[in-house]
Parts: C-alpha cells; structure tokens; sequence
C-alpha cells in the first residue's frame, strides 16, 4: 500500500498527521474516515502557487462535489481558493461556513427556481448556465429583484476524455451544457439581446474525470480560447474568463500514473499562452475546479475486520463493518483501492483476499483482490484514496448510519462531522 501525505509508520502501526490510527479507529470506533489536513492545505497550495493565482489572478474552485463539510470549506477559504458548488445543499453550506459568495461558482444542469432563488439572493459570484431554461429563470428572477447577475455559459466542447463512462462529460451526448455543434451557444448568446439583467462573462468546460491524459485538456483550451475569438468578433462580446474544468485523474492503486498538479498547472498555462499568441487575443483570466486531486489522497477509511469466510479453493470473503454505504465508487465504477492492517504494517503480504462489505448486496465488494498480510477479527483495515467521492456520496442503504469523519493534523485529531446515530437516521420519519 503506498503510503500517501503524512503518513508514517511507527512500531508498526499507521500514523496519520502524527496521530495514531488504531488509537482513534478504537476511540471513535469504525468506520472512521481521517482527513490528513496537512495534505488537503498542500495540494491547495500547490495549486495556488503553480496555477499563477497570485501572479496572473488566475482562480482555483474546490469542486464541493467531492467532500464539502463546513469544515473543509474553511479550509478551502483559508487557502485561497474560490468555490465551485452544484446545489442549494452545497451553496446552503458554504453560506453556514461562510464562505465569502463572490468566490462561488453555481452550477448544476438543473437548478431549480428555488436554487436559483437562494443563489442571487445570497449574492454568489457566477452562475454557469447550463441551458435555455435556466437562462430564461436567471434573468426573470434578477428582474423581479432588480439585480444583474454574472454569468459563464458551460459548453459540451465534443471532447471523449478516456474515462469511466459514467463520469464522462465532455463528449457531445452530454446531460450537461450547451452543445456546440448544433449552435446552441451561439443561440444562447444571441438570446442575450433579449435580456437586460444577465452579464456574460465566461465560458465553462468540464471534460470528465479521473483523466490522466493532458492532451485532452490541451484540446480544450485550443476550442476555448478560438471560442473567445469568435465571440467577440461576431458577437462583441468580451469573454474574461474561461474555466477548463475539473477531473485531474489521482493514484488510487499502482495502475493509476497521475500528473504533478504542477506539471498539469504549467502545461494548462503554457498552451493558453501560445494558443491565444497565435491567433492574437488576450490571455483571459484562467480557471479550474479540482476536486478528486485536491481530496482523495488525503482521506482514508478505517474499518474493523468482522467475518473470515475461506471457500477453498475459490476465495477469501475479508468483511469489514462498512461498505457501499460509506464507499460507493467499487460498485458503481469498478474503482480500484488499496489496503492494508494498520496494526500490522510492514508485514509481508501473504494472503490474496476479496475484501466485502456488509451491505445485503452481493456486489457490495471493497476491493476484488488484494494481497494481505495475516489477518484475523478485530483488526483494523484500512483503505487509503477516499478522501473524494467516499463521504459526499455515503448513503444510509440498510439503515446504516454514516461514520464520523475525523481531522489529524499535527499530532492532534478533531472530529469534523459526527457519527450519524440511529436516531438521527430516523429524525425525519413519522413515528405513528
Ligand atoms: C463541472 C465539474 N467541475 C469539476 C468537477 C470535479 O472533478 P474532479 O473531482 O474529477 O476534479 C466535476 C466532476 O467531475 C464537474 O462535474
Ligand atoms: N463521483 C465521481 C466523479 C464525479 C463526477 C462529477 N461530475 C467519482 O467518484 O469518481
């Protein structure tokens, strides 16, 4: 298992942030999430330096889509980084985090009245339309209260990123955005004539994720910034800003190779130059939204090794007392992991082993083979990389409440979010 961020290991045992995991595994009891801090504020960090936000005032918004507890949009704030969220449960967040609005980036490909509502009237930075329909909601809701909002259009640019399928996006059979080969954009902007409350000041794409290649990013700010050309010379419009997206593809297991967020900073950076050189506009001020590359490394899952079920000659069924319901992505993506005993660290891998969760599914699987050391109940195993996609998408399938989710950072550890209680599952249900 590659050890990622801040851990160390010491007597054998897997500290994070200096603290120690078996310790808070028994503490808190399992599943646990841990959020190594220490790697969060520094992949922030590097993003910062190397995307030039200081220097070219370039913007990097955290996808809240990936993890976003009050306590994570502070940290996201601290380090400069503006915010992208995709419903009124993340903007409703940020606000309680408050988290200053300017630096928030709306989207969704259908935001209700309601949303919308509660975005303008919270004064967010930037909406991205995604569609006729919400262009025409934005501009009678400003109406009605009298204000101008900021606007990005979000376009399909026609680019298959290699991906999942499931987490594909740029391709032109596309849920999202306005597609571009049939025009759509163009109508949009000339749609604009019409209203009187909307500002047209970027344009937004997002390709995919989980992508390891730069070539298709390369792609897109080549059709991005020809796009600024052409809107402005048709249209006179002057596009500002041009946000690329998310999706930087991160190690989850030894088959995963990411880029450095430096190399992938610089290379985005490098073609905006020489592409807007060469057909002689301005560089618009560039943005991004990571979030899996910002989070997953950072985050792990600690959990207690229940039932050994050996089929002799077939496999070994390892089962831990979470699952699906705190680690969606095995089942509905065939995401890879990798695991180890935090007790037991440096011991040789002797044992292949399917690790199960124990969810009334039979595809409710961890991860389908893994080599292991020794193992017996009661251990406590971990996965590492799920710091994205892990919380954010937790259910309560089979009333199962959700896990803490535990900070270390420096020695000390903070609990960011509770343990979900039986109680709390059934808050909202009518007891009669
Ligand atoms: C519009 C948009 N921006 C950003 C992201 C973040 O992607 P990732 O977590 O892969 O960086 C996503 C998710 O794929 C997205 O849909
Ligand atoms: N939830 C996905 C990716 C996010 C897609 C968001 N557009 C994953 O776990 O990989």
């Amino acid at each position: 298992m590659k050890l990622h961020g801040s851990m160390t290991i010491e007597d054998k045992i897997l500290h994070i942030g200096g603290v120690n995991t078996l310790e808070i595994a028994n503490k808190y009891s399992t599943p646990l999430y841990v959020l190594d801090e220490e790697l969060v504020r520094k992949n922030c960090r590097d993003y910062v330096k190397h995307f030039k936000v200081k220097e070219n005032k370039n913007k990097v918004a955290y996808a809240g889509k990936a993890f976003l507890p009050i306590y994570m949009c502070k940290i996201i704030n601290e380090e400069n980084l503006c915010l992208d969220v995709v419903s009124g449960g993340e903007l409703y967040t940020a606000h309680k985090a408050n988290f200053p609005m300017k630096n928030i980036f709306f989207h969704g490909n259908n935001k209700t009245t309601e949303e919308i509502k509660m975005g303008i009237e919270l004064g967010v930075g930037k909406f991205v339309v995604d569609n006729f329909y919400e262009l025409d909601l934005i501009e009678s809701i400003c109406k009605e209260k009298n204000t101008i909002q900021e606007i990005y259009f979000r376009i399909t640019p026609g680019i298959e990123a290699h991906t999942h399928d499931y987490i594909k996006t740029g391709q032109i059979d596309s849920k999202f955005g306005f597609t571009l080969v049939n025009g759509d954009l163009f109508n949009a902007i000339k749609k604009l004539d019409e209203y009187n409350h909307i500002k047209l000041v970027g344009l937004h794409a997002h390709i995919g994720s989980q992508i390891f290649e730069i070539d298709p990013y390369m792609d897109e700010v080549d059709i991005m910034m020809d796009l600024v050309k052409e809107i402005k010379e048709e249209y006179n419009i002057e596009i500002k800003e041009i946000d690329l997206g998310g999706g930087i593809g991160v190690y989850y297991t030894k088959e995963d190779k990411p880029k450095s967020i430096k190399e992938f900073c610089e290379s985005i950076i490098k073609r905006a130059e020489t592409k807007c050189n060469k057909i002689g506009i301005n560089i618009p001020t560039l943005v991004i939204e990571p979030g899996r590359s910002i989070v997953a490394n950072a985050g792990s899952t600690l959990y207690t090794i229940g039932s050994i079920k050996d089929i002799k000659d077939v496999r070994t069924y390892v089962s831990v007392d979470g699952g699906m319901t705190d680690n969606i992505r095995p089942s509905l993506y065939q995401a890879g992991y990798e695991c180890s005993i935090v007790n037991k660290m440096g011991q040789k891998n002797i044992n292949q082993v399917t690790v199960a969760g124990k969810c009334c599914e039979s595809g409710d699987i961890l991860i389908t083979e893994t080599n292991i050391m020794d193992i017996k109940t009661g251990d406590i195993l971990i996965t590492t990389s799920t710091g994205a996609y892990g919380y954010s998408m937790a259910s309560n399938y089979n009333k199962i409440p959700k896990p803490a989710v535990v900070s270390v950072y420096n020695g000390e550890e903070k609990i960011i979010c509770k343990k979900q209680s039986y109680e709390n599952m059934l808050e909202l249900e009518l007891n009669s």
